[in-house]
């Protein structure tokens, strides 16, 4: 079982530093780096992170045309992050073009890093899907679209809502990997998510990976959060 992915929403590297101040050395863990912390740290931070024993989820979400797109994942190729990602709504193309990418920028000897798409975010609703994509059909065909797509275009899974997983997997290989942000522990705030689940409701729908931020990054025993969650997630 995959440990919980923590997204470092961090402004900088010194936020970085004191959050993961809590936790023991030799606790490494699966952090993701998003746009807030690579914006302004750049590949330095995400380089460091894997000097130190962690795994990297690069969350940039890239959304261009298939030769920018292309061209900007053989540079992330270099960084030896774990999983990285692009838009589905950016199409096969861009998609297949990303992958490519990856494979070309990847040095002899090492693992291409996993290429996922993102369907629909966890913060958009329906009625937001309707009215701001002006896509007709429900959130659940939306994401399900998305899904074969990305898998027709080669790439290893998608980013969804837990809600979302058991239609995916009826529609995908059993090894798609559908990794899903918007989890919250029982009674935790939702911030703006709108589609959220628990990790243990996220671990019986079949996720493959959890991500989790604010709920551990922001409490006060940021360590003791993390295991709890992991404790709900893995089971142990
Ligand atoms: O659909 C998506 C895609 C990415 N995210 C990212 O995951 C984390 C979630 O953070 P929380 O604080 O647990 O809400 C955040 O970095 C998002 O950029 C997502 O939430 N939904």
């Amino acid at each position: 079982m995959n440990r919980p992915i923590i997204a470092l929403d961090f402004p900088s590297k010194n936020e970085v530093n004191s959050f993961l101040a809590n936790f023991p050395k030799e606790e490494t863990l699966f952090l993701k780096v998003g746009m807030e912390l690579f914006y302004r740290e750049g590949p330095t931070i995400v380089k460091e992170l894997i000097a130190e024993g962690h795994d990297i989820f690069l969350d940039l979400k890239l959304h261009d045309i298939p030769n920018t797109v292309q061209s900007a994942m053989r540079n992330i190729a270099s960084l030896g992050v774990k999983i990285t990602n692009v838009h589905a709504a950016g199409g096969k193309e861009m998609m297949t073009a990303a992958l490519n990418g990856l494979k070309e920028g990847t040095p002899e000897g090492r693992e291409v890093p996993k290429l996922i798409a993102v369907t629909q975010l966890t913060s958009t609703s329906e009625t937001q899907m309707h009215e701001d994509q002006l896509i007709p059909v429900s959130l659940r065909e939306s994401v399900t679209h998305y899904a074969k797509i990305t898998e027709d275009a080669g790439l290893d899974g998608v980013v969804c809502s837990a809600h979302e997983v058991t239609f995916i997997k009826e529609e995908t290989s059993s090894s798609f990997i559908c990794l899903t942000p918007g989890i919250r522990p029982m009674n935790s705030d939702k911030g703006d998510q709108k589609r959220v689940m628990s990790p243990s409701e996220a671990k019986t729908i079949g996720s493959t990976y959890i991500v989790v931020g604010r709920p551990i990054t922001k409490s006060s025993t940021p360590y003791e959060t993390y295991l709890e969650i992991k404790k709900e997630w893995i089971g142990e």
